[in-house]
């Protein structure tokens, strides 16, 4: 132990450490240990020395910490090669990452936004007409898997196009499932054994990036590049170096934008739907906003409508600030860390894990952090955000911003709220976010009331075994069909 280590979590065995408390509940581990320690505390994760270190100044150290200090490829790529591929993301130099988020982001326009809102209203609305769970007057609904096809179905046929999305329809479910199932925190320590799970997660990976490989040939063989989908912008997309994208790093930065926007959006949207059956008021309250500002014979949606929405937003704002699918964020130590302000100095044999969700359930920020109530982030409402430093902090725009590579984005260095994360890892994918999952839950206020089975205000537990935490499953609601 270097003479200036932080606190060391008690337990009992040395490799276990604290895996399972941690595991099993994260936030209850990280909020008991922050009252016993303070801000920043070590545990024993997998045999790993991982230092915590939460609160506004915490997620600062971390998400905006130095090259030379802190490293996340190493940690993620054990991870997400396998399931992405070779050469994108974390299995290359970060300079090359910070150029491949630019070409992502490049794809991701408020134009293209403008177009997914009919594809996603149609997504929705579809399959509740063809789905058997939802026929009749009214029922109950084990909603998670529901979700999960909702977004898939949107996710794949917004953000890769149509051509992709059809050609996998039936394939897709069982070869996404199988590069689903590589995805688990698991594979934190076992990516490397043989096991059965990890061999189809490997044919899947190359079956895949074949589809998308072939794809390409066949755009080029035509000619056309009409699509102007992401696909067709990352094959015009050529490196600072002046070298071209290779058509298996495009298939590999699609499948890793699949992978990224199927998962955090199915769990938010599952969250959201738990949400609401514990809050049949605030179900109402959307449907009459959309009456109020869209008219009450309810048009079709269009992207517009979305910022007529303030509660509509204020839903999607709130349960990722309850429910953010990423809970741990990992990085290396490079180089001796002296935490300002103590006499700590983080040696590099440990982890640094932030987590953003502490400070977002502080009652020093939020007042009555626990009770999910999306009207607080409207002005003057009693449970809006306390200062920080100014009300446009927490909404990051007024916030020092700075660009990696890939475009200005917040620092959020003193902000409570990070869901999406900070700094040169910070996610592109925040705006198509909130576009997916705003019509999504405006669609769904349209079609039907929800309440819980047992008509109470209760929320499900936490299932936090997976890569993203969402809810225990099953998790049943009640709907009603609005006429
Ligand atoms: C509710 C939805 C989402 C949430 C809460 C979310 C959250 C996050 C967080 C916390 C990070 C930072 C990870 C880290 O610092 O280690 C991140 C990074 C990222 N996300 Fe998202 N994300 C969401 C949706 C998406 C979508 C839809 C896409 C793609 C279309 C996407 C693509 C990415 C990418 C490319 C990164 C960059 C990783 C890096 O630079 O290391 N995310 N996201
Ligand atoms: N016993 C026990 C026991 C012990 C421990 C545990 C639980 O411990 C932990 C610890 C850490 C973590 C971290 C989550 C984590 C990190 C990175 C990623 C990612 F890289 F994959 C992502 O950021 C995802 N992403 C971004 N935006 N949307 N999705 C991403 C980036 C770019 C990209 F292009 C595609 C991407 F999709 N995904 C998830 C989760 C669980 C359970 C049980």
């Amino acid at each position: 132990k270097s003479p200036n280590e932080p606190p060391m979590v008690f337990h009992w065995f040395p490799l276990i450490g604290s895996t399972i408390t941690y595991g099993m509940d994260p936030p209850k581990f990280f909020h008991e240990n922050r009252k016993k320690h303070g801000d920043c505390f070590t545990f024993i994760l997998l045999g790993k020395k991982t230092t915590v270190y939460v609160g506004p100044e915490g997620n600062n150290f971390i998400l905006n910490g130095k090259m030379r200090d802190v490293n996340a490829e190493e940690i993620y790529t054990v991870l997400t090669t396998p399931v992405f591929g070779k050469d994108v993301v974390y299995d290359c130099p970060n300079a090359k990452l910070m150029e491949q988020k630019k070409f992502m982001k490049i794809a991701l326009t408020t134009e293209a936004f403008r177009s997914y809102v009919p594809i996603i209203s149609d997504e929705v609305t579809s399959y509740l007409k063809r789905t058997p769970d939802f026929k009749g007057q009214s029922g109950v609904v084990n909603i998670c898997p529901k979700m999960a096809q909702i977004t898939i179905f949107t996710a794949s046929h917004a953000l890769q196009g149509r051509e992709i999305r059809d050609q996998f329809d039936e394939k897709l479910a069982d070869l996404y499932h199988d590069l689903d199932m590589g995805f688990s925190p698991i594979n934190f320590m076992l990516h490397w054994a043989p096991l059965p799970w990890n061999n189809r997660r490997d044919h899947a990976q190359r079956t895949v990036a074949k589809i998308y490989m072939d794809t390409m040939k066949r755009r080029r063989a035509r000619g056309d590049d009409g699509q102007k989908d992401m696909m067709q912008h990352l094959m015009n997309s050529t490196y600072k170096n002046g070298t071209k994208v290779p058509d298996h790093e495009i298939a590999h930065m699609m499948i890793a934008l699949l992978m990224a926007g199927q998962h955090s959006s199915s769990s938010t949207s599952s969250w959201i739907m738990c949400r609401l059956a514990s809050r049949p008021d605030v179900m109402e309250a959307l449907y009459q906003e959309q009456i109020d500002n869209l008219g009450k014979d309810l048009p079709p949606l269009k992207y517009e409508d979305l910022a007529k929405l303030p509660l509509n937003q204020a839903i999607v704002k709130e349960t990722l600030r309850l429910h953010a699918p990423i809970h741990s964020i990992m990085r290396a130590v490079k180089s001796p860390m002296p935490v300002p302000g103590t006499k700590y100095v983080i040696p590099t044999d440990h982890v640094l894990l932030a987590a953003p969700g502490v400070s977002a359930t502080d009652s020093q920020y939020f007042p009555e952090p626990d009770k999910w109530e999306p009207a607080r982030w409207q002005k003057d409402h009693p449970l809006a955000p306390s200062m920080v430093r100014n009300e446009d902090e927490i909404n990051e725009e007024e916030e020092e911003k700075i660009d990696y590579g890939y475009g200005l984005v917040s620092k959020g260095s003193a902000s409570p709220y990070l869901p999406f994360g900070a700094g040169r890892h910070r996610c592109i994918g925040e705006h198509f976010a909130n576009v997916q999952l705003q019509t999504i839950t405006a669609e769904i206020v349209r079609a039907f009331k929800f309440r819980n089975v047992d008509g109470s205000d209760k929320v499900i537990g936490t299932d936090y075994a997976s890569l993203f935490s969402r809810p225990l499953e099953p998790a049943n609601i009640y709907w009603e069909r609005r006429n």
